[in-house]
């Protein structure tokens, strides 16, 4: 049996702040994401779409915002407990899809790291994870969009 899961994520941009995605630290980048945890807009859309896949709920229900205990949380650690509930359910990824919808800086030089990371976070091979960069043309220069579909595949009853 198979499942298809979706999240999303959306964070405010500021000078200051540092830009992750998909664990990766981006360099160049001139402003980051103001969030609660390390504001890891990938790993927060995946672990929503892993959740979904298996409908137990979204990542606040398990690392609400308002508690202190996740502030500045590294989001590997979300992900990891998110891999832990699904596999308890039976299901493992087997694909992933995802898009950043940023406009600074370009990523595109980044795609093949980021790709990597993300596959090793959740033990799939890099042909597994597509990475998709799109700009949102100039209409929101201080947010960053993300959206990610998973495929979970059943594993064990
Ligand atoms: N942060 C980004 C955003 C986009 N790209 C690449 O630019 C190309 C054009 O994007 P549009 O949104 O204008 O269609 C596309 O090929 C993206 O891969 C990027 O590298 N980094
Ligand atoms: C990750 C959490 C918890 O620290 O907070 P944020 O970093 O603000 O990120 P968000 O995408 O709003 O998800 C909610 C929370 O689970």
């Amino acid at each position: 049996m198979i499942r298809v899961g979706y999240g999303e994520d959306a964070h405010r941009l500021a000078a200051g702040h540092a830009l992750i995605l998909g664990g990766v630290p981006v360099p160049s980048a001139a402003m980051g994401t103001v969030a609660h945890s390390d504001g890891d807009a990938i790993l927060h859309a995946l672990a929503d779409a892993l959740l979904s896949g298996v409908a137990m709920g979204d990542i606040g229900d398990y690392f609400p915002d308002t508690d202190p205990l996740w502030a500045g949380l590294d989001s590997r650690a979300i992900l990891g407990r998110v891999l832990e509930l699904v596999r308890d359910r039976g299901y493992t990824p087997t694909n992933i899809a995802l898009v950043v919808t940023l406009d600074k800086p370009k990523l595109g030089s980044m795609r093949a790291e980021i790709a990597r990371n993300v596959a090793a976070l959740v033990g799939l091979p890099e042909s597994e994870v597509g990475v998709s960069f799109k700009t949102s043309e100039g209409l929101a220069p201080a947010h960053i969009q993300t959206r990610v579909t998973a495929l979970l595949t059943r594993v064990k009853d």
